[in-house]
This record gives C-alpha cells, sequence and structure tokens, in this order.
C-alpha cells in the first residue's frame, strides 16, 4: 500500500568539483509522509588532508567510524611529561621537544605560580640538533639532568626548590608543571587536592579577593585565560603565526586522547600539579602523592609521537564554535565517551545552490501586492499584513517569538496521526521519475503542510518585526555531542527552550533529486526533500524537483537524531523569500518544553516497515515507547 513512504536510492556516480566525505556503512531508507531524509553519516573517502606541519599531542587516537582516516599528520614535536613508565616502540627515539621556559626558581614557601618567563625559544621549533637537556634553560639547571635517551628532559632532584615549568608546542599546547619542594612545609604532609577541590577553594579566594560579582565567574576560566595569556605573549614574542590558534576546549578534553595522557602521569605520583592546555584548554591533574622529596631520580621525557589528520586538527581547533562563528551564537561540541571526533563537513548558515537547483523565481507574487501593508512590527498591527494574508490571515507567531499553540498543534498533528494524514499525489513523481526514468512508479504520496509566511527584505517592515523569526538564525546555546546511545552524535540544547521556539533550519546544499542521484550515495548524510508542493500542481520539472542535502555543506541540524512519534523538534516549512514552495527554509520548533541538555530530536518519518526498499536502514535506538523499529527487533536489520 502507498503510504507515502518515499525513498530515495541514489546511483553511484562521481561527483565533480567538491570535499568528498568519508565513506559510512549506515545508510537508511527513509519515508516520506513528505519528508526525506536519505542517507547518513558522512565516511572516509581514503583522500583526507594533506600533511600540515602543525603538530598537537593527543595520544592513540584509534578509528572512527565518522571521521576521515586518510593520510595522518604526523607531528614533529611533543609534550614533556615526567618519566615514569619505560620506553615503548611506539616512542619516538630521536625526539625533539618542545620548547621548555624556565622561570626563576621559586623561593618561596607556597604552591602558587609567581612568576614565569617567556623564553624567546617558546612556540618554536628547536632545531633538531637541540637536545631536550639543551633546550632547557638554566634558571633551575640543578634540577635538570644529563640526557638519558632523546626522550628524557630533565632529571628533579631532591634539592631544587619548589619550581614552574611552562613547555608549549606549535599548536599552542602548553604544560606547566608545578614542582613543590616539600622541606618548605617543614615537614607537613602533603596531599594533593582534587581538580574539584582546588577549583571550589580558588574561586572562594578569588570571590574574597576581588569581590567578583559575574554569575559565571569560573575559575578554570581564569586558568584558560592565564593560559591564553601565556600562549599569547609567547606568541608575540616568537612565532606570530601562531596566532589565533588558541581556543578554549576545556570540554574537548575531558575524555580526550590528552586526557588519558595526563590520566597515566597521574598515577606517578610525582609531586607535580599539572596543567595542560590544548588550544586554550586548561587541565590540571593532581597526583595522589606529590612531594619533591618522592621525586628523585624522576625524569622528565617527551611524550609518543602522535598523528592527527587536518581534520581532527580542524575540529580541536573548532572546539569551542563549529559554526566557525557564521552563527550569532557559538556553538561547542564535547565528546565525553570515547575520543572520536565529528565528522567531516563545511559549516554553512544558509542553503548554497547546487549547479542545476532552480531557485531564482519570479518575485511579482510578494512586493507591490502585500508589502505596503507591512510597517513596523507586523504582529503589533490591526490588521493582519499581506504575508499574513497569504499565510491564512493569521500570523503563525506569537508575540513571544513562538509559534502559535494552534499552528503548532495542527503541523504535530499531520505529522504524528497517521489518521489525520493528508496526502497529496503527484500525477508524475519527480522522485520516482529520477528513480526510474523509463517506466516511473506512481506517486507516494507527500505529506501537505502547514507552510509559515515570514515578513522579509521586501516588506516595509522592521528587521524586528514578529514575523520574521526564522531569518534571524539562531538563539538557543545549543551544543553537539556524542550519544551514549550509538545514535552517533546528537545536537542538545544548552538551556531550556519554550515550546514552539525555533531552534535552527536544516541547511544544506539545494540541489535537483536528479543532481541528488547523481551524487554518490555513500556520501549522503541527510538530504530532505522540499517537496511540500509538488502534490499540489500535479508534480515537479526536474530542475523544480529540489531537496537539501547537507553531507557535504551544512549547519548544525545535520546531527539532529531521529526519534519516532514523539520527537521534541517539529520541521515546518517557512517562505521567506520565494513566493511558492518550489523552494523554502525548512526550520525545526520545539513541540514541547525542552529542557536543558536535553537531546533535540525530530522524526525522520522513517518507514521502518519498508524492507523492499534497497537503501539501508538503521537500527532505531530512539528510546521512544512509540518507536516503529522495535517490531523489527527479529528481522535482518541492514545496518
Ligand atoms: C542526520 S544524521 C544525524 C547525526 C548523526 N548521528 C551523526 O553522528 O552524524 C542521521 C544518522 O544518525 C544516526 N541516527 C539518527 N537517529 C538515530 C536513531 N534514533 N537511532 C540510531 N541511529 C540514529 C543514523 O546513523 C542516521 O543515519
Amino acid at each position: 500500500m502507498n503510504k507515502g513512504k518515499q525513498t530515495v536510492e541514489p546511483r553511484p556516480l562521481a561527483v565533480l568539483g567538491r570535499p568528498e566525505p568519508n565513506s559510512h556503512s549506515s545508510e537508511m531508507h527513509f519515508s516520506s509522509k513528505g519528508k526525506e531524509l536519505m542517507s547518513p553519516n558522512v565516511a572516509s573517502n581514503g583522500k583526507g588532508p594533506q600533511r600540515v606541519s602543525l603538530s598537537l599531542h593527543i595520544k592513540d587516537l584509534g578509528p572512527e567510524p565518522c571521521v576521515i582516516p586518510k593520510k595522518r599528520v604526523v607531528d614533529t614535536h611533543a609534550l614533556i611529561i615526567p618519566k615514569e613508565e619505560p620506553f615503548t616502540d611506539d616512542m619516538p627515539q630521536d625526539e625533539v621537544p618542545i620548547a621548555v621556559i624556565h622561570p626563576d626558581p621559586l623561593s618561596g614557601k607556597d604552591l602558587a605560580i609567581r612568576e614565569f618567563s617567556t623564553g624567546k625559544s617558546n612556540w618554536q621549533v628547536p632545531p633538531e640538533s637541540l637536545h631536550a637537556d639543551e633546550i632547557v634553560g638554566g634558571g633551575a639547571s640543578a634540577s635538570m639532568s644529563k640526557r638519558h635517551t632523546s626522550c628524557e628532559l630533565a632529571t628533579v632532584s631532591n634539592e631544587i626548590p619548589s619550581r614552574l615549568e611552562i613547555a608549549s608546542s606549535q599548536l599552542g599546547e602548553v604544560k606547566i608543571s608545578v614542582s613543590y619542594n616539600n622541606s618548605a612545609l617543614g615537614g607537613q604532609k602533603f596531599q594533593l587536592p582534587s581538580i574539584d577541590e582546588l577549583r571550589e577553594l580558588m574561586a572562594q579566594r578569588c570571590l574574597r579577593s576581588y569581590k567578583l560579582i559575574d554569575p559565571n565567574f569560573d575559575v578554570i576560566k581564569i586558568l584558560n585565560d592565564m593560559c591564553e595569556c601565556i600562549s599569547e605573549l609567547a606568541t608575540n614574542s616568537s612565532n606570530q603565526s601562531r596566532e589565533g590558534d588558541v581556543m578554549p576546549a576545556l570540554d574537548v578534553l575531558k575524555r580526550s586522547p590528552g586526557r588519558d595522557a595526563l590520566d597515566a602521569e597521574s598515577n606517578r605520583e610525582n609531586g607535580c600539579v599539572l596543567a595542560r592546555l590544548l588550544n586554550g584548554s586548561f587541565i590540571v591533574q593532581p597526583s595522589s602523592n606529590g612531594c619533591v622529596d618522592d621525586v628523585g631520580g624522576k625524569e622528565l621525557v617527551v611524550l609518543p609521537q602522535h598523528e592527527l589528520t587536518l581534520n581532527e586538527l580542524r575540529w580541536l581547533h573548532d572546539a569551542s564554535d563549529i559554526t566557525k562563528g557564521e552563527e550569532k551564537v557559538e556553538i561547542s561540541w564535547v565528546n565525553e565517551i570515547n575520543k572520536d571526533f565529528p565528522p567531516p563537513f563545511q559549516y554553512i548558515s544558509e542553503n548554497l545552490v547546487f549547479q542545476n537547483a532552480h531557485v531564482s523565481f519570479n518575485l511579482y507574487g510578494i512586493g507591490d501586492e502585500s508589502c505596503p501593508t507591512c510597517f513596523g512590527d507586523c504582529l503589533l498591527a490591526e490588521q493582519p499584513c499581506g504575508c499574513a494574508c497569504r499565510a491564512g490571515r493569521k500570523f503563525a507567531y506569537s508575540s513571544a517569538g513562538v509559534v502559535e499553540e494552534d499552528f503548532l498543534g495542527e503541523c504535530i498533528s499531520m505529522t504524528r496521526d497517521p489518521q489525520q494524514q493528508f496526502l497529496l499525489y503527484c500525477t508524475e513523481c519527480p522522485l520516482e521519475r529520477s528513480k526510474k526514468d523509463d517506466f516511473p512508479e506512481p506517486c507516494k504520496g507527500h505529506l501537505k503542510r502547514k507552510v509559515i509566511k515570514e515578513c522579509w527584505s521586501k516588506c516595509g517592515c522592521h528587521k524586528q518585526c514578529g514575523n520574521r523569526v526564522v531569518q534571524r538564525g539562531l538563539n538557543y546555546k545549543l551544543q553537539v555531542f556524542l550519544t551514549p546511545d550509538e545514535k552517533g552524535w546528537g545536537l542538545r540544547t544548552l538551556e531550556k527552550l519554550p515550546k514552539g521556539a525555533f531552534v535552527c533550519e536544516f541547511v544544506g546544499e539545494i540541489l535537483t533529486i536528479s543532481e541528488l542521484y547523481a551524487r554518490n550515495r555513500e556520501k549522503h548524510t541527510c538530504p530532505i526533500l522540499l517537496d511540500a508542493y509538488w502534490g499540489l500542481k500535479g508534480g515537479a520539472r526536474d530542475e523544480e524537483a529540489l531537496c537539501l542535502d547537507a553531507t557535504c555543506y551544512g549547519n548544525v541540524a545535520r546531527f539532529i537524531n531521529h526519534r519516532c512519534f514523539d520527537a521534541n523538534l517539529i520541521e515546518i516549512p517557512v517562505e521567506v523569500e520565494t513566493p511558492d514552495l518550489r523552494y523554502y527554509h525548512l526550520a525545526f520548533f520545539t513541540t514541547r518544553e525542552v529542557h536543558a541538555l536535553e537531546e533535540l530530536t525530530w522524526d525522520y518519518g522513517i518507514d521502518f516497515d519498508d524492507l523492499d526498499h534497497p537503501v539501508k536502514a538503521f537500527r532505531c535506538r530512539c528510546g521512544s515507547k512509540f518507536c516503529r523499529n522495535m517490531k523489527r527487533s527479529t528481522r535482518e536489520l541492514r545496518c
């Protein structure tokens, strides 16, 4: 039976002139319900980035499904850690360590970092001929040992006073090592605090001393700032080209390989509090029993070299804002599960036209007829403006900036309730035509849509008019995160969202269905049909049958996972600059109030029973009690 479930089966063909994403084994087939989403993740093609000279030191990044494995970037410089473990094969035997800045020895009795010097060598690649012990400055020369191997940097002896060392790498990695002289304590037991204890005490002191009233005050931020200052000063003094590479990425490192490296260190009871910055992020790793007395004979060694792909480097760089400044708000990403990076793609905040997609419409439909009635804030006008008239004489938005309850309710029930689903059928469906040009199958139906018509540039109203919501872009604090339930990456909100709130638009490349089919199926992440009008007009010409593909170019919506039936987001077509529904924006609004840290989901409209479809589906892990995929547990899942 034709339930309007449609699928797209792209034929594998080469795509020219575009970045090739990763290949991926999982695919899905999609419904319809007027919304089509046809391919899953990004995957690898083996054509990765070229070598770069930048280096980063994160340990042991295993292969992961969403990131291009490609050529690896071999870093040539490494952080320095206190030596304890024996050397292994993966440790470079002729490592050139990064520069180490030696501060003046601390002569006082406390643990505080008093001062440090930004030596000229910081951030610079030391000459190959220089060995670790040659690079180390003389400030605390007593602590520096002979060179045992190329990986050993210095020996911390019992005689040395408390001191501070700062090591840095080309990418803005900074390690701060604070050694504590137990004799300064007069023999008192010295037990390093946990990071939380340290944070709290520091916060109390800062609040007391500086009378801070900013509710966002955070000690870690201060430490990050301090590290950024170090980087800035060091960069200015030695290597201008590193400027801008420093970015706060605390979350990213929570479970990063870099963190693992420090975890290893923490077991060494080396008497040091280690602070590490990776592109500005900061981690303090106390050891359990840190007295200099215990440190005798321990040596600072170079971490094993680590390789990162260019994409991984990019992700680290963009950790605090994956939008790269394209949106009004920053969107961070975080992986608290493993060492994977998000799949590679180019962030765009507005749809881009690909080749033949026909989106330059005749604008007579708006403008003269409707715009003169738009003035100031159209929502406040006594008579609805022309734009509202086009959308049924009523604005879809309330004065609070959210979708009106009635309007939202109708959209939700049209999507969720199969009884009320209203499908429109094309006499000749572009989708079926693209699948089989010779003998296209009958149209399987497209969901009739309720559409929002926003005022726009040709209207006489103010940019802040209440009937302009989607076009003003993202407003809420969102975060991309690796889901704990094997759905891959997902999107969550970091703040409470009211019901009917605009979250984001689905942004990607606008292309025709034929162009989509011409793309290699493996490359599809999440194409969505813009099929709202097809059934209304009996069909659409090839160049007018459009869809959005966010595989290579997309926005944050490409991370939104599917949830059967009771998803907290719903997609609504929004007309902004075009007068008909050949092309429109697809915007996500909340179906209910959403709590901070809740994952954002929408119902892709997948028909999990459509096993005839050749495109592989994914095993749904939405967790909804209405999950449509549950019946499939006994069947062969093709993912
Ligand atoms: C539009 S992408 C969403 C972002 C994706 N999770 C990622 O890591 O890039 C769609 C893909 O996410 C995964 N996915 C989405 N919803 C899912 C669900 N409910 N259960 C399992 N996997 C899901 C599937 O692999 C699907 O092909």
